[in-house]
């Protein structure tokens, strides 16, 4: 495998599409999350939000019905009838309790069958020890999950601090083990395909909130949808690298917005030297998935 790839603006672009005159909601990419539960119904609503804001033409969402009143109401556009059109991508995992939960089963099956499909948090557990082999899949895990799925899936035991010491490694492991796009989160996020490494620095820290991880999942669901309908589509792990990206891009926006409401989202695309320091201040999830739709513009205008 060749080295770690920084992951940046053009990079990122190249996965970032605007409307076309011929394109209806369907063809904008369609995404259906299975995420949410009574315990955690906060994941739902944060994975719709990101997924309107990062450009999908359809959300649908299959869940509890309590839950599936929370998402609409923030997002009353969302659909959460069953059946109708196939989904692009399936974003699932979540905020589910339980890892035998059929909505995850079936995205197993889903990813094993080569169909574009995101599974994050507890989706991560109903990957099989023993069939691994999910190359449809982009696993979201963070470095206590990360830890968990490689030490299951790589024959040895794999703690946090052997994760934090050499994500790259731990992830182009898992990549190999599955097939699939693992998407290592963190300051720096590791994308790896079994044969791609990429890296991608966020610009801000204040990202470190409960959620945000869910506002990813839907995104990286919203970009891959959006690009199935493209010719040529770009590759799952560029797809996943640039949600990341954007991610970070958003998460800097809201937090210079919390000192000045106008902050200009362009001013949060070219990287900074003074990155690393806490400029602006406390996010929330949803400032972040709020603040993807100004990011996409303000790429797309350039
Ligand atoms: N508003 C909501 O409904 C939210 C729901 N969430 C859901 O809550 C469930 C549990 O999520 P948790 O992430 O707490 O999972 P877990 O409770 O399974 O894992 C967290 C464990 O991993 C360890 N850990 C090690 N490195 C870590 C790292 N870099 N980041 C986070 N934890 C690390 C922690 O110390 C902790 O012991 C998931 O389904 C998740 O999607 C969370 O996303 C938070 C927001
Ligand atoms: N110190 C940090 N600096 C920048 N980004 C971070 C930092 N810590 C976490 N993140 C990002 O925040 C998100 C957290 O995801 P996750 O741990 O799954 O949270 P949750 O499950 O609560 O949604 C990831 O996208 C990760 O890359």
């Amino acid at each position: 495998m060749s080295p770690a790839t920084s992951f940046g603006l053009s990079e990122a672009a190249a996965c970032v599409f605007a409307p076309r005159p011929d394109d209806h909601k369907y063809r904008r990419g369609l995404v259906e999350l299975r995420t949410g539960s009574l315990a955690y119904p906060g994941a739902a609503v944060l994975g719709a939000e990101a997924a309107a804001r990062g450009g999908a033409g359809f959300v649908r969402y299959a869940g509890p019905h309590a839950v599936a009143s929370r998402v609409l109401d923030r997002r009353p556009e969302t659909v959460c009838a069953s059946g109708g059109h196939d989904a692009d991508v399936v974003v699932a995992g979540s905020g589910v309790e339980d890892p035998g939960d059929p909505r995850l089963v079936d995205a197993v099956r889903r990813a094993r069958g080569g169909s574009a499909t995101v599974l994050d948090a507890t989706a991560l557990q109903a990957v099989p020890t023993e069939d691994p082999a999910v190359p449809g899949a982009v696993l979201t895990p963070h470095a206590g999950e990360l830890a968990q799925l490689a030490t299951r899936l790589v024959g040895r035991r794999i703690r946090v601090r052997d994760v934090e010491g050499d994500p790259e490694g731990i992830a182009a492991e898992v990549a190999r083990a599955t097939g699939a796009v693992v998407v290592a989160k963190g300051h720096r996020t590791i994308v790896a395909s079994p044969d791609t490494l990429a890296v991608v620095v966020a610009p801000t820290s204040w990202l470190a909130v409960a959620g945000t991880g869910d506002v990813l999942a839907g995104l990286v669901g919203a970009l891959g949808a959006t690009a199935a309908h493209r010719d040529p589509v770009p590759p799952l792990a560029e797809l996943a690298a640039a949600a990341a990206w954007l991610h970070g891009r958003a998460g800097a926006l809201a937090a210079a917005r919390v000192l000045d409401p106008a902050a200009p989202a362009d001013d949060v695309l070219d990287d900074v030297s003074r990155a690393h320091r806490p400029v602006g201040g406390p996010v929330t999830a949803l400032d972040v998935a709020d603040a993807l739709s100004g990011v996409i513009a303000a790429v797309l205008a350039r």
